[in-house]
């Protein structure tokens, strides 16, 4: 027999690793476009999971958005029988009318199905196609923006979504690889006309400059960048640890916090106290910036009588008796 091209078996290992960490349990989902990441990540799956003792099928979502969706979705879903997943799904969303733009509403659509999709067939998990490559781009992003360690740390391997762990097997693996495995395998992926899209930034990142700073920098940076995210995932851990722990010491009973715990605290943990308890009063993640954080900080280090800060959400946040005190819109 020739031997396995070897992007086809790095796939499959990063599959098996991926696999390896979940108890036992029901099917596990490939989210599939049909791009050649989630395309070479489907076919690794249906090759890896009845050889571990899983059952593994595929959840397609059409966005509606593009002449040919339907026909793509369903040619995905056919496929995916062909090739033995099993349960599959090819699910259309409603995405028009949406706030942040057709991108963010299509992903917040994405994302809704497909934990709907998980929960209904007791999914063990979902997995979803981004790359080494997508990493890099991330971490690039964040650190044109100005993001703090939050950012840098890019996409986790394992978050959770909705109570379903959403598993980003491919996250070391090139999207040359993935490239590379669909062509060895007969496959032919679908090429996502907003990936070339030069109006998003992230196309632009992909297009223009990460072979700009491969040029410049030679080959191993998109792995360094991904590196760099590891690292500061890390060190995010460690800190989140420290700034829950801290947040229950500085908790008053009626809910507020005490200004003269939080003032005794480093600044990056006391940021991440303050941005965890913002999350917890219902400020929207998406919309709590450093901007906001800052405003909170300043009530408990810049002290000058100032009125309350204000928070994504409509809240507002007052210093008074020695405490931060939340008033929550009704
Ligand atoms: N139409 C789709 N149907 C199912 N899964 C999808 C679809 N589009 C994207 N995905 C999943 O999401 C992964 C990332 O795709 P893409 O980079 O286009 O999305 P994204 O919006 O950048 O995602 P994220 O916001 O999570 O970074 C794909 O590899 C695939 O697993």
């Amino acid at each position: 027999m020739a031997a396995l091209a070897p992007p086809v078996a790095a796939i499959r290992v990063a599959v098996r690793r991926a696999l390896a960490d979940l108890p036992p349990g029901g099917p596990v989902l490939v989210a599939c476009s049909g791009g050649a990441d989630s395309l070479a990540l489907a076919a690794a799956t249906a090759f890896v999971a009845p050889r571990t003792g899983r059952t593994a099928g595929l959840v397609t979502i059409d966005h509606g958005l593009q002449e040919g969706s339907a026909q793509r979705a369903a040619a995905v879903a056919t496929w995916a029988r062909e090739v033995g997943l099993a349960p599959v799904e090819s699910v259309r969303v409603e995405v028009a009318g949406r706030p942040g733009g057709p991108e963010a509403a299509a992903r917040e659509a994405r994302y809704r199905a497909l934990a709907e999709v998980a929960h209904r067939l007791g999914a063990a998990a979902l997995l979803t196609g981004h790359t080494r490559d997508d990493q890099a781009e991330t971490v690039l992003l964040a650190l044109a923006r100005g993001a703090g360690p939050r950012g840098l740390a890019g996409m986790p391997a394992r978050r959770d979504l909705d109570g379903v762990p959403l598993l980003r097997p491919l996250l070391e693996v090139g999207r040359e690889q993935t490239r590379t495995a669909c062509a060895v395998l007969g496959l032919s992926p679908w090429e996502d006309p907003h990936n070339a899209d030069p109006s998003y930034a992230r196309a632009r990142v992909r297009a223009d400059l990460l072979p700009a700073l491969v040029r410049a920098l030679g080959p191993g940076v998109l792995d360094n960048l991904a590196r760099t995210a590891r690292l500061v995932a890390a060190d995010n851990a460690v800190l989140d640890g420290l700034a829950a722990a801290a947040l229950a010491d500085v908790r008053h009973p009626d809910g507020g916090l005490a200004v003269r715990g939080l003032a005794d605290l480093p600044a990056a943990v006391r940021g991440r106290v303050l941005h965890a308890w913002a999350r917890e009063l219902g400020a929207p993640p998406a919309a709590l910036s450093h901007r906001h954080v800052t405003a909170l900080d300043a009530l408990v280090t810049g002290w000058r009588g100032q009125g309350a800060a204000h928070l994504p959400g409509g809240l507002r946040v007052l210093r008074r008796d020695g405490r931060l005190a939340a008033i929550v819109p009704r």
